[in-house]
């Protein structure tokens, strides 16, 4: 049961000490409330499908720490394979079997041929444009508008998640030299892409994309646009990079990559690997891996990479993450959307729901006449007041979504018909609540 929440002192007061100490008070953007307004809730515990705060409210989570919670929080078998793995030790600077399993794993469920460990998604994409350089010898790549790989520096331009919904245009700080290399190019726009072959072809080391975009809400390619991505780089010697630090492991066994089929040179990984704790990975073809240090030159390293703690938790993770699981995902996330469209339509509220296997979003269109959002552009064209009121009427009835419009929400196997209940009794008044706010 969510508890609805009624007193946000301790949040408040926590978010005020943390402000005091830290930029914003939050250790990474997306966790401010600034596009929605109020106070962040600062949580103390999860079980299952509920996270709960300082005070005492208890939210059903559709945030699931941003994608990795996929089978909600504090799943008993893996905190106990935790606690095990903390119990031996926790950190060596030597290689330890988890890692090999958690590589074998990997290696299983895509279609990378190796695969090389890190600590976060920004890591992975970091290192995986390094190696396309490297292996290339060419240093353009080519990125989309609003497909979020990260803080990369020469990924941040008009990147997507906290980026977009705290309206920053371009990161100071990244230097343009930084940026002379990427290429932005609209999403789902092949005539674009082409141009910039046309033009660059022989100096593009690779194009990188969001399997399937979920950080400027969930926008999915459009007529096999990873098909024409990849081929496009092989006719041209670039390498196609999907990111599926989103979408790996969370929307099938493998990812995106298990509904389209599409096989990059190089992909990386994140979030549900890593079970809540910081892993991530790279990998792809083994003769584009065998450059990597220490069996070829390109230098990539890390003193946590491949940590026992966090590859544990991972590995466990995705044992338990059956083809049922998947099934029940996939179903948990269709029903919250047919609540979602139920409530909306009910209030007259133009909407667009856009999914990408579980995961999906709720884009608030000015009109539902011809909407499809398919790319950036589409994408900012809300009515973003309308997603601050709903959000917090949702808030206000217990159920957690991701504090902007532009973020994908999240499902976890560990919700079930009561918290199916939670979120259509919390959707009534936030449906109403959207309504009420003049376009
Ligand atoms: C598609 C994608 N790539 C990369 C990242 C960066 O991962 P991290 O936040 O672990 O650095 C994220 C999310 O943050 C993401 O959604
Ligand atoms: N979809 C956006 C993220 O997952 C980002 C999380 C973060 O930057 O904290």
């Amino acid at each position: 049961m969510a508890v609805v929440p009624d007193h946000t002192e301790q949040s408040a007061a926590l978010f005020d000490r943390a402000s005091a100490v830290t930029p914003g008070g939050v250790n990474s953007p997306v966790r401010a409330f600034r596009a929605v307004g109020g106070v962040p809730r600062f949580m103390t515990h999860g079980d299952g499908s509920h996270i709960t705060d300082v005070d005492g409210n208890r939210y059903l989570d559709l945030v699931c720490s941003w994608g990795p919670m996929l089978l909600g929080h504090a799943h008993p078998e893996v905190t106990a394979a935790v606690q095990a793995a903390v119990a031996r030790g926790t950190s060596y600077g030597t290689p330890t079997e988890p890692e090999v399993l958690l590589g074998e794993e990997i290696v299983a469920r895509t279609p990378v041929d190796k695969v090389r460990l890190v600590s976060s998604g920004t890591e992975a994409t970091m290192s995986a444009l390094r190696l396309a350089r490297g292996f290339t010898g060419r240093a353009k790549i080519v990125k989309f508008a609003g497909c979020y790989h990260g803080h990369v520096d020469a990924l941040l331009a008009q990147a997507g998640s906290g980026v977009i919904t705290l309206g920053i245009p371009g990161t100071p700080g990244v230097t343009e030299a930084t940026t002379a290399d990427t290429i932005v190019l609209p999403y789902n726009d092949q005539a674009a892409v082409s141009a910039a072959f046309a033009e660059y072809g022989d100096q593009i080391a690779a194009v990188i994309t969001e399997a399937s975009p979920g950080n400027m809400g969930v926008v999915p390619p459009r007529d096999n646009f990873n098909a024409f991505l990849a081929k496009t780089c092989t006719d041209n010697g670039a390498l196609f990079i999907s990111d599926e630090v989103m979408t790996g492991f969370r929307i099938t066994k493998s990812g995106w990559y298990g509904v389209d089929g599409v096989r990059p040179d190089l992909m990386t990984f994140g979030k549900v690997m890593g079970g809540g704790f910081p892993a991530a990975a790279f990998g792809g073809r083994a003769d584009v891996m065998a450059h990597l240090a220490p069996e070829g030159s390109v230098y990539q390293a890390g003193t946590l990479s491949g940590n026992p703690i966090a590859t544990t938790a991972g590995l466990t993770t995705l044992r338990l993450a059956t083809d049922e699981v998947y099934a029940k995902l996939d179903q948990t996330a269709l029903t919250i959307q047919e609540l979602v469209k139920t409530a909306l339509d009910k209030e007259g509220v133009p909407h667009v729901i856009q999914a990408a296997g579980n995961l999906f979003s709720v884009f608030f269109v000015e009109s539902e006449e011809n909407a499809v959002i398919k790319n950036f552009g589409d994408a900012g064209a809300q009515v973003l007041p309308r997603f601050g009121a709903f959000f917090h009427a949702m808030l206000d009835g217990g159920v957690y979504l991701p504090p902007s419009a532009f973020e994908a929400w999240f499902v976890s196997s560990a919700i079930d018909d009561d918290g199916l209940a939670e979120i259509e009794s919390a959707l009534a008044p936030a449906a109403a609540a959207a309504a009420a706010v003049q376009n």
